[in-house]
């Protein structure tokens, strides 16, 4: 396991907050990742972890700095994991060209097309070199793992823990792209970074994996009904509508007047927090 270099670390409500970089080996390019330690890992508990995707255009730091999370994760004895949100410095052409493809947006697959095979391997970095990093590095409880995430992030946590069945103990949303073949932001990056055979864009959509049989833990899933980005590119209600046919349990809170950021995402994350606390500190 590759080095961990410390890019900053700051004492938070009794534990650490700290900012990193390593060599990934998935990505074959350094990776940024913030973990925040609750006071108990400092005093030298091993503690669960819950690791958040963030969405597009966001990086290791928005959730950290915006979302409020590390006071109620500090009382329930939680590490908070934030990975970047796609590769860096890749010197591919047209990777900076628009905001929702490319960087800032790698959407936790392992692209298979040119030019991003290789580089965008999100769904490798998170599911495995993320977990090892952590056991090699991190007082991380390691038979304890929990996921979420926001938007882009919220169909990374949703696909990916679907896709992998027992890595997760629990896993939650905030107004995840939860049918992305049917809106413009995943049509974009499944063309792109999958190519055009849609069976292959099935197997990375929370709806379609959820009708063709795959199941997750009981999920939390909250949406804001002033996004503006609801009706176009999140889909909820389709992802509702195939977990009530396909039995897989949903708690699906809408929220009046809450809009897409994350001024709504720190409203609510102290549910998620104690969501996922429930499952991850269990017997
Ligand atoms: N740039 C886009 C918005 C992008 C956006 O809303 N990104 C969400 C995730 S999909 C986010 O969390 N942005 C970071 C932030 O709010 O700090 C726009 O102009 O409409």
């Amino acid at each position: 396991m590759a080095d961990l270099e410390t890019l900053s670390e700051h004492a938070c409500f009794g534990g650490l907050q700290g900012f990193y970089r390593h060599a990934s080996e998935t990505i074959g390019l350094a990776m940024k990742v913030g973990v925040f330690l609750p006071p108990q890992a400092i005093a030298g508990a091993r503690v669960p972890a819950l690791v958040w995707l963030a969405g597009l255009t966001c990086t290791e730091e928005t959730f950290a700095i915006k979302a409020g999370a590390q006071r109620a994760a500090a009382e329930l004895g939680l590490m908070l994991v934030t990975p970047d949100t796609s590769p860096r410095d890749t010197g591919v052409a047209g990777a900076d060209a628009s905001w929702d493809f490319g960087n800032g947006a790698g959407f936790y697959l392992d692209a298979t097309q040119s030019p991003w095979a290789g580089r965008w391997r999100m769904e490798s970095y998170v599911t495995r070199e993320l977990p090892a990093l952590l056991a090699a590095h991190f007082p991380w409880r390691t038979d304890r793992l929990g996921l979420f995430g926001h938007s882009m992030g919220g169909h990374g946590a949703l696909t990916l823990a679907l896709r992998h069945p027992g890595a997760y103990r629990s896993v939650s949303a905030f107004a995840p792209v939860a049918a992305p073949m049917q809106c413009p932001w995943g049509v974009k990056a499944f063309t792109n970074y999958l190519g055009d055979d849609r069976a292959a864009w099935a197997a990375h959509d929370a709806t379609e994996l959820v009708k063709s049989g795959a199941r997750a833990p009981a999920l939390l899933v909250d949406q804001g009904l002033a996004d503006k980005f609801l009706a176009e590119q999140l889909h909820v209600d389709r992802f509702e509508a195939a977990c009530r046919a396909a039995g897989q349990s949903l708690t699906l809170r809408r929220h009046p007047g809450y809009d897409h950021g994350y001024f709504f995402i720190a409203s609510f994350v102290e549910d998620h927090l104690r969501f996922h606390a429930d499952a991850l500190n269990a017997a």
